[in-house]
């Protein structure tokens, strides 16, 4: 193992959680081997090892081993607003082009840096504005416009797939920075046969590797618990299992924002906002007809130490 030690923090965005490096401050030679050592649930990184009990679990979510990726992040201070290059390695090695909760992690720890509350983050589906609220409790991120078409989600044909069945599922594909699939069920959370009694280890491969995917999807599970024609957002409830983690996360921030821009194309709730909510905490979604999506939820740091640049 080698001995050199990184520096890194770890922070979660309603419990998707990331190991945070400085890349400008790090030597990790092989970043994929660091992702797939630190980041798995039963040997990475772990908390009780910081002194992180006090941190961890204040929020309901349990603060838990290992991450849903690590986040290397250089910050460039000259620029105004402050910019931050993101790179999002997952547990399996792989990286992906865009990550809303990533993204609002990247906003909160570079305000911890800075002082700042406004971001520009540089990521590889595109330069997303960032903030975070008075006491940097909250991040909002702006995530682009989310597309059906078959060339840019991608497809392996010619037309948008809306509402069809793919592999057991009814699902609507759409990209939100990475490939999404968003199937619709009957019952929200508080329903013993509703969204939470799926198995969703289990019916959620099968289309995540699908030949319609040529480079996979990302697959939610989504329940429209109000549909928003009375007062206040539609509220709908979601759950993910992520490209490149292989599992559920405890949210998805990119997901979110597929489930709502899913449920406006098939007319599920009324206006262009909603709350999702994924079993680590509300997210809050707009998806206008034209311009960029925004997503916002709370983020937090856990705690921070160093870990082995090699962990072999
Ligand atoms: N697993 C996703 C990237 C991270 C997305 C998720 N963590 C988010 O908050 O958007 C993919 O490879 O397509």
């Amino acid at each position: 193992m080698s001995a050199y030690a990184v520096p890194f923090e770890k922070y979660h965005g309603t419990g998707n959680d990331f190991i945070v490096v400085d890349a400008d401050a790090e030597a990790v030679g092989d970043r994929a081997a660091f992702a797939r050592a630190h980041c798995d649930r039963e040997t990475g990184v772990d908390g009780e090892t910081f002194d992180a009990a006090a941190a961890s679990g204040a929020d309901g979510n349990p603060g838990r081993r290992g991450a849903d990726g690590v986040l290397f992040l250089s910050v460039e201070e000259r620029f105004d607003p402050t910019r931050v290059v993101m790179t999002l390695v997952q547990p399996d090695g792989s990286t992906a082009t865009m990550c809303g909760n990533g993204a609002r992690v990247v906003a909160r720890w570079a305000h911890d840096r800075t002082g700042d509350r406004e971001f520009m983050i540089d990521t590889q589906a595109g330069t997303r504005r960032a903030s975070v609220n008075a006491d940097a409790t909250a991040a909002t991120i702006e995530m682009g416009e989310p597309t059906f078409d078959p060339r840019w989600v991608p497809l392996a044909r010619d037309e948008p797939l809306i509402d069809e069945p793919v592999e057991g599922l009814t699902v609507t594909a759409v990209n939100t920075g990475v490939p999404h699939a968003v199937a619709f069920v009957d019952g929200g959370r508080d329903d013993p046969d509703g969204i939470g009694a799926v198995d969703l280890d289990a019916v959620a491969p099968p289309v995540r590797h699908a030949e319609v995917f040529p480079e996979g999807a990302n697959v939610n599970l989504a329940a429209v618990v109000d549909d928003g024609s009375g007062d206040g957002p539609a509220v709908i409830d979601q759950r993910t299992f992520e490209r490149g983690v292989e599992g559920e996360t405890r949210s998805c921030g990119t997901g979110a924002v597929a489930v709502v821009a899913a449920a406006r194309r098939l007319d599920l709730i009324d206006g262009d906002s909603a709350v999702s909510r994924p079993p680590g905490g509300d997210l809050e979604i707009s998806v206008p007809d034209r311009g960029h999506a925004t997503l916002t939820g709370p983020v937090a740091r856990e705690y921070g130490g160093t870990l082995p640049a090699d962990p072999r």
